[in-house]
């Protein structure tokens, strides 16, 4: 360990625990909740924040309370907020410029670009992976990797320098093949891969996040239901793996050739921090290629160190890199990784758009990965999340009742856990606002915690007392 953790070298100033100065939602805030509730809607909004006072690990409400922020905006802030080395990123010259002239970068990239995506992004690369394309968001990310996918396999059955054909051209104009042909993206139960109207063919996790938009009808895999802790279960586990692995098969066999990709998350976040283990991922690498069908790994939310390696599905030992990782959250750029020249479609245009990312974002993307490893980040998030899983551990022990099914053993700080019902679930993240800190749900009645990269065991200890104090109340 450094001399002086990263977050006291980063925030000397950081609060030593929560301040709360008013209940949960405050007069300051309510009003202001009213107020922009004229213009803009509010109903999902758990706080109003004042970002100017917020520091490190805690965030601060308009009521001027400080939280111990575990859910970092729905696991997005990597170093803190208001980070110093990222702060003077903000302040650069080459940000003013990337702001200001915020390029068409598809059309008029910059003279520096290269090097941003050089010293950035692909310093970060997983991998095997040698090649990027940059895009807007999460949702856009899986996009942009699912089109790739599609071009890829067309291509592969029209065979390279083959022009398409004139019913190809003038059946897309109506939408229809062999044009635009009927291929599939195969996901998992469970699963969220965004909201926008591609990627939400293949979100699984909630009705409400669909309901009235037209969609795909392609196909979703079970994904395994296991039993926590993992390695408590291995027959069971094993069994349950292998029943999803011989559903995935088949699906993809009845669906005859026409399953571009396969897209996965290493865990499945929204829809409730369901893990699978090593053998799983392995098997699907193994199923994939066997069956001539590319694989995605969704790691915008694992992604990017919080899991105790730098890209979670290292951890699994495939036997060969995904065809395509997708980025987001705490990148704060997104986009895909790939390595197979055909993942960049023959003519230009195709994958594009104005602005194919943003480069203030390539920019922080870039603070971040230099951050990330000048301060050992990886590892620290490793061992803290041990810290604290253990800590967790001996509560389950001591509050069965409120607590099971606590899962993210060796995963960093990606740990979750389950209340015993909805209901129990929501009043336990309301109760732990009241104690000082913001913890976030995922799935029908989990508890994950996302802190960011520099949450230490000081915090830990301050996040288990308060559990400890809502839980014993
Ligand atoms: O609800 C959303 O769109 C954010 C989803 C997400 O990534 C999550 O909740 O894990
Ligand atoms: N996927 C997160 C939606 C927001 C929330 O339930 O907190």
């Amino acid at each position: 360990m450094p001399d002086k953790s990263a977050a006291t070298l980063y925030f000397p100033d950081e609060p030593v625990q929560p301040r709360l100065v008013s209940p949960f939602r405050g007069p300051k805030t309510v009003k202001s909740l009213e107020s922009l509730g004229e213009i803009y809607d509010t109903r999902a909004a758990y706080m109003v924040c004042d970002y100017q006072h917020s520091i490190g690990n805690y965030i601060c409400d308009a009521d001027g309370n400080l939280y111990l922020d575990v859910y970092a905006q729905i696991a997005s802030i990597p170093l803190g907020y208001n980070n110093p080395a990222l702060i003077e990123i903000a302040k650069s010259p080459e940000m003013i410029d990337a702001i200001v002239n915020r390029p068409a970068l598809g059309n008029f990239p910059s003279t520096e670009w290269e090097q941003i995506l050089r010293e950035g992004l692909m310093a970060a690369a997983p991998p095997g992976l040698d090649k990027i394309w940059t895009a807007l968001s999460g949702s856009d990310a899986n996009e942009c990797a699912y089109k790739a996918a599609f071009i890829y396999h067309r291509l592969q059955q029209r065979g390279k320098g083959v022009d398409f054909s004139d019913a190809e051209k003038t059946s897309t104009m109506l939408n229809s093949a062999p044009g635009s042909p009927d291929l599939a993206i195969l996901s998992f139960e469970k699963a969220f891969h965004g909201r926008l109207f591609g990627s939400l063919s293949t979100t699984r996790s909630n009705p409400i996040h669909k309901l009235d938009i037209p969609a795909f009808k392609w196909p979703k895999a079970p994904f395994p239901a296991l039993k926590y802790p993992i390695e408590d279960h291995e027959e069971y586990n094993r069994k349950e793996e292998d029943a999803c692995l011989a559903a995935l098969a088949k699906i993809i066999d009845e669906w005859n050739g026409t399953i571009a990709a396969v897209v996965v998350e290493p865990i499945q976040s929204e829809g409730g921090d369901n893990h699978a283990t090593p053998y799983f991922f392995q098997q699907v690498r193994e199923i994939t290629k066997q069956k001539g069908v590319l694989l995605i790994v969704d790691e915008v939310q694992t992604g990017v160190a919080a899991t105790g390696t730098f890209w979670a599905h290292e951890q699994w030992q495939l036997p060969s890199p995904p065809d395509m990782v997708t980025f987001s959250k705490k990148f704060q750029a997104a986009g895909f990784f790939y390595e197979l020249d055909d993942l960049r479609p023959q003519q230009p245009f195709r994958q594009f758009n104005t602005w194919c990312g943003d480069p203030s974002k390539a920019l922080i993307a870039r603070g971040i990965v230099k951050e990330v490893k000048d301060k050992d980040l990886v590892a620290q998030t490793a061992r803290v999340g041990d810290y604290l899983y253990n800590a967790l551990a001996e509560l389950q022990t001591k509050y069965p009742a409120k607590m099971s099914n606590l899962r993210g053993k060796g995963r960093g700080t990606f740990i979750a856990w389950d209340a015993p019902d909805v209901d129990a679930r929501n009043q336990f993240l309301l109760d732990m606002k009241a104690v000082g800190v913001n913890i976030g749900g995922c799935g029908a009645h989990s508890v994950r915690l996302r802190p960011t990269l520099v949450f230490e065991e000081k915090h830990a200890d301050l996040l288990v007392k308060a559990i400890e104090a809502v839980f014993s109340k």
